[in-house]
């Protein structure tokens, strides 16, 4: 039976300043009521990740018509004929997802997307057509970069880490990636958009159409995540959720495709280098008492095993990569 559960829209104007104040601090606010603001919105956030690991965010400091912009314009990119989209297929031998692709013919996922890294990464195949799209493209990748970079930090104090923790640790920003994507409407033989997953990343965006489709699992239950202009969804990502212990949720979703209708989104997925070890910090393990729930690992290795599994996906959805393969278990005896 529904429960009516649904995830939190959580205003984050309190971390933002007003592009017309010059980067001062606004001065219509007291300093205190702003730092009251920002403690009930690290309240919001902590409560979300550690309930849902999804939450939305509006009042974000990214301009909603750009927003919509973005999504017109990947609409008109995708509605073109093939040729045109095939232009931006990266060639051979590009080590990195960059570029337009479609999910393999057998795969139950039907949708097409174009991939950027950071502006100037050699990986990058943009789109000449629509004219403004490239440079759409990367000023939005910018923007979710930054914000990514505030989200994560109050996702710091959320957890209670040191100051600058993960701003230290996750400080290199070329795995960071956009996926424009879109997907075909649903038909007699299948509804799915995107199979059920978690994302192995540290903070994910995504922005929806207004079609909607994306659902998350919540105690056993998919909750749609209703779209609404200029809204953006976060959720956390499986480095998060390793990191502190299992105290922040890197939840499962899904999308969704609905009948008679394409829909656009994006997913912007602020990732960490491969160099890096993953492992329950000692806040949530030695220092409190608590066994770790997972064994450490590079994340190169994770996201290689998971990239392998997308290339050559096993038959059954539980048999992929994930997590799951690092977690301990009581019966390991680790
Ligand atoms: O398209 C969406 O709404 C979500 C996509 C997603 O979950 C992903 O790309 O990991
Ligand atoms: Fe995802």
């Amino acid at each position: 039976m529904a429960s009516g559960a649904s995830i939190p829209t959580i205003d984050l104007s309190p971390f933002i300043t007003p592009p017309e104040l010059g980067g001062q601090s606004n001065g219509h606010v007291s300093t205190k009521s702003r730092s009251m603001s920002r403690k009930v919105v690290k309240e919001e956030i902590s409560k979300a990740c550690s309930e849902y690991g999804f939450f939305q965010i509006v009042n974000h400091g990214i301009p909603v018509e750009l927003m919509n912009t973005s999504l017109e314009l990947a609409k008109t990119f995708f509605e073109y004929p093939e040729e045109e989209k095939i232009k931006c297929v990266a060639g051979p031998g590009v080590p990195k997802p960059a570029g337009f692709s479609k999910q393999p013919e057998h795969s139950p996922d039907k949708n097409e997307y174009l991939s950027i890294f950071e502006a100037g990464s050699p990986h990058n195949v943009l789109p000449q057509n629509p004219p403004q799209f490239k440079g759409v493209l990367e000023d939005i990748f910018a923007r979710y970069s930054n914000l990514a970079f505030l989200v994560q930090n109050i996702i710091n104090d959320c957890l209670e880490l040191p100051p600058d923790f993960l701003k230290d640790y996750n400080n290199i920003r070329t795995s960071d990636f956009l996926v424009s994507l879109y997907y075909l409407p649903a038909s007699d033989i299948g509804n799915s958009g995107k199979s059920e997953h978690e994302d192995g990343n540290v903070v994910t965006f995504v922005l929806q159409d207004d079609i909607g489709g994306l659902e998350v699992l919540h105690n056993g239950e998919w909750i749609p995540i209703p779209p609404a202009p200029g809204t953006l969804v976060v959720n956390v990502g499986d480095v998060i959720q390793v990191l502190s212990n299992n105290k922040f949720k890197s939840a499962t979703h899904r999308v969704v495709r609905p009948k008679e209708t394409t829909r656009n989104s994006y997913a912007f997925f602020y990732n960490l280098d491969g160099d890096k070890w993953v492992e329950p910090l000692p806040q949530f393990t030695t220092q409190i008492g608590e066994p770790p729930q997972y064994r450490g690992f590079y994340y190169k290795d994770y996201v290689k095993a998971r990239v392998m599994d997308r290339i050559n996906p096993p038959a059954r959805l539980e048999d992929r990569f994930c997590i799951k393969h690092y977690a301990i278990t009581n019966s390991g005896g680790a």
